[in-house]
């Protein structure tokens, strides 16, 4: 591997910026991603008042315009794929709820779909000056606390969440406080508290990064690759908003160096791997990457913080278990909420990878074609955060058929 691939723009950053960018009623956004989340988001937003909406399989779409939604008091219906039907919501529900929105659940109890039924802010008391404060769980999704922080300069008294049990994703509540301030809100990260105080946000043009989760599975390939490999990735940056941007660290120990250089970074493959812990609770979009990789190269890799993947497209942690065996390699849960990577002998042979609805499987497996060839069902699904992946494969050599 010897070349440049072209990544998207992150769909984390580009989905907060939407939602800020219609708060704010203005500013220029460059470089949105073309990601099926972030036009799917676009659209929805161009409409803001339809009767219906439909979130797919997009999360941060589904949580972050049931916020939006609600706290601008519009009366509308919002769902999305069979998938998306499973995954909870009850945590930002009942949230939105204690500040003043009417919802009700269509289906399940706790999951879309949902039937929004306009905004009365409950007279809360509070006290001139003081912010309505709220806790709320942080051990299910970041999404729920990213939606309320975004609406709470719009409230009257602002908001304030005392975040409780194990703080999951936290870099991506960090990334969404950083983008309220360059729109001008005045909010802060206090460890267990975060808070955003009432104001206006400004119009304000953004230019939005390119998306560490999917450098990840550049820098597998240049794990695999043959010795003297190298790759650049443009648009990514050194002092990054994006949690992922742990990839650096971690494919450090699978052999893969990172120098920053003009507008990027530059791989190359060093060969020196050693295994490794690693804790997923801030990254876990790169689980699947990382299990995959450390898999092919036998490198003996623990993982926890992994809770969060049973509730993500599929359950990633089923999914990976199934994949991974068809090549000699092992997920297994050595003590509790700690999976050991190991391999019986790995090979790429001609299997088929089921894919389970979920990009990050294709994605995550589509490396290992480095090492023999392999099929990937339903190659489409990458159409959610990466569409142009295969293409980029394509240029950098794979035979994609
Ligand atoms: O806020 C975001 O943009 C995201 C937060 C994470 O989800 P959880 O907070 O549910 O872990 C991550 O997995 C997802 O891909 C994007
Ligand atoms: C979990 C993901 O997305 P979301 O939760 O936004 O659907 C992902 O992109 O890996």
């Amino acid at each position: 591997m010897r070349g440049t691939a072209q990544l998207p723009a992150s769909k984390s950053e580009s989905n907060r910026a939407l939602i800020l960018q219609a708060l704010a009623g203005g500013g220029q956004l460059d470089n949105l991603s073309d990601a099926n989340d972030t036009q799917l988001m676009q659209r929805l937003l161009l409409n803001p008042d339809a009767p219906r909406f439909d979130a797919e399989d997009a999360g941060t779409v589904m949580r972050f315009l049931t916020g939006y939604l609600a706290a601008t008091g519009r009366h509308t219906h919002l769902t999305g794929t069979a998938r998306m039907l499973e995954r909870p919501i009850a945590v930002l529900v009942d949230a939105l709820r204690q500040l003043g929105a009417a919802i009700r659940y269509e289906g399940q109890e706790g999951y879309p779909p949902l039937q929004l039924s306009g905004w009365n802010p409950t007279d809360d008391a509070t006290e001139a000056g003081e912010l309505t404060e709220l806790s709320v769980r942080g051990d299910i999704s970041s999404q729920y606390i990213s939606a309320l922080l975004m609406v709470g300069p719009t409230l009257p008294h602002g908001l304030r969440l005392r975040l409780t049990g194990k703080v999951g994703s936290r870099p991506y509540i960090r990334m969404t406080l950083a983008l309220m301030q360059h729109f001008g809100a005045d909010c802060r990260d206090l460890g267990t508290v975060v808070e955003a105080r009432p104001g206006r946000y400004q119009p304000t043009d953004y230019t939005i990064e390119s998306d560490w989760s999917a450098a990840s599975y550049w820098y597998a390939m240049v794990a695999l690759a043959p010795a003297g490999s190298w790759l650049t990735l443009p648009g990514l940056r050194r002092y990054s908003w994006q949690g992922d941007q742990a990839i650096v660290a971690i494919m450090a120990q699978l052999g893969v160096a990172t120098e920053y250089v003009q507008d990027g970074v530059r791989l190359t493959q060093t060969g020196t791997r050693t295994p490794f812990t690693q804790d997923f609770t801030d990254c876990p979009d790169l689980a699947q990457t990382v299990a995959v990789v450390a898999a092919a190269l036998g490198v003996s890799v623990l993982m926890s913080g992994l809770e969060s993947l049973r509730i993500k497209e599929t359950d990633r942690i089923f999914a990976l278990q199934t994949e991974m065996a068809n090549f000699g390699a092992y997920l297994t849960e050595e003590t509790e909420g700690h999976f050991r990577v190991s391999t019986d002998g790995f090979r790429v042979s001609g299997q088929t990878v089921a894919t389970y609805h979920d990009h990050r499987m294709a994605m995550a497996f589509a490396p290992l074609a480095l090492l023999g060839p392999l099929t990937i069902e339903a190659p489409q699904v990458v159409r959610k955060s990466y569409p142009q992946f295969w293409s980029e494969l394509e240029k950098a050599g794979f035979n994609v058929a």
